[in-house]
């Protein structure tokens, strides 16, 4: 980065030239699809995945033969205000299980041929407790959505960013607040399953913050290194990465949606190329994915983040793609077409 640009002007430069959808190819998987011995619309949403899949990956013939879920891992400061019903050690210890293959995402990814990598943040210097202190520096902050460019090395066709810390729901309800406003508890949830007690905590560790901070939080790069984290920080480099790469998104939970929806603040345009995986059951989660305009493509019940939803929404994806692919046409079949 060079000396006299400051490293959150570097990325605001990125969002001036993003790649937009590519018209003609959704112009050529519509026209395919127009030919599938099908009734035109039947296969509904998959259809509509279909055409997300070529704007964005720029391609007539999409495909998801190499798709990625990348879960970075993080800790926080404000765990120090008891926000979270884990320690802040299980952070690192589920690092460990996801390494020895041993979490849900490996199963997932194991079920349905999705690559898995995992980003270990700093976990040993967790961020500074927001209630007291922005949580990280401009530098670290930008440093870390520039760690979060290498999810698109080694070509892939698919990413969905997931995430673990311990903590971090409290840092997401905190960034919500602050991009849409209104009191903690309009925001939060139970995370990993904190009692009323915990609850009350978070909220008020949340409404604490958010005074503290209160003057800074009109720019979503701001809200960023105040009141995020690591993971969020590299989710949204991630993210930005594969919109440059034409690399489409699959948004998980709760957190990962924290990080597309500061993206969103940047310029709504920078989750285009993004898709709802799930509805988590994290309270505000529905309301967070209407105002990015995206609606999921499961609902689950699901509320444990490690990009799990994401990643069965690639499942099915991956239907999508095998009827448009392989699907006879009218033609091929010799079955008669529409009547009138
Ligand atoms: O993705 C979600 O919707 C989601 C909802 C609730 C909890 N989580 C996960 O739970 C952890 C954070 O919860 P907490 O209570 O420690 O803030 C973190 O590892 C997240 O991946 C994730
Ligand atoms: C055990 C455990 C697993 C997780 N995976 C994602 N967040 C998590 C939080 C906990 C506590």
């Amino acid at each position: 980065m060079s000396a006299d640009i400051k490293p959150f002007d570097e990325i605001r430069l990125l969002f001036a030239r993003l790649p937009g959808p590519d018209a003609q190819s959704v112009a050529a998987v519509r026209a395919r699809d127009a030919q599938l011995t099908k009734p035109p619309g039947a296969l509904g949403r998959l259809e509509d995945i279909i055409e997300w899949l070529a704007a964005w990956q720029g391609v007539a013939e999409p495909a998801v033969a190499r798709p990625l879920v990348a879960v970075y891992a993080a800790n926080h400061g404000v765990v120090a205000q008891g926000v979270s019903a884990f320690p802040a050690s299980v952070t690192a210890q589920m690092v460990e299980n996801f390494r020895t293959g041993g979490a849900a995402i490996n199963q997932i990814c194991k079920a349905h041929d999705i690559g898995l990598k995992v980003y270990e943040l700093a976990l040993e210097r967790p961020t500074k407790d927001f209630t007291q202190a922005p949580a990280m520096d401009e530098r670290e902050a930008a440093a870390t959505f520039a760690y979060g460019f290498e999810a698109i090395e080694g070509g892939i066709d698919l990413l969905a960013p997931g995430e673990m810390g311990i903590g971090n729901t409290t840092s997401a309800a905190a960034i919500y607040a602050a991009l849409y406003g209104g009191p903690a508890a309009r925001w939060t949830g139970r995370g990993t399953g904190v009692d009323d007690v915990g609850l009350a905590r978070k909220n008020a560790a949340i409404d604490a913050a958010l005074a503290l901070h209160g003057p800074y939080l009109s720019d979503p790069l701001e809200i960023l290194r105040r009141l995020g984290g690591r993971e969020i920080a590299a989710m949204m480099g991630a993210i930005t990465a594969a919109r440059l790469n034409h690399v489409p998104v699959v948004l998980d939970g709760y957190v990962v949606c924290a990080a597309a929806a500061l993206l969103h603040a940047l310029t709504p345009d920078a989750v285009a190329h993004c898709v709802g995986g799930h509805v988590s059951a994290e309270g505000a989660h529905g309301d967070v994915l209407a105002r990015l305009g995206k609606k999921p493509l499961l609902d689950l019940g699901m509320r444990l983040g490690e990009g799990s939803g994401a990643a069965l929404a690639i499942s099915l994806i991956r239907t999508a793609l095998a009827c448009h692919r392989d699907m006879a046409t009218f033609e091929s079949a010799g079955v008669s077409g529409k009547a009138r």
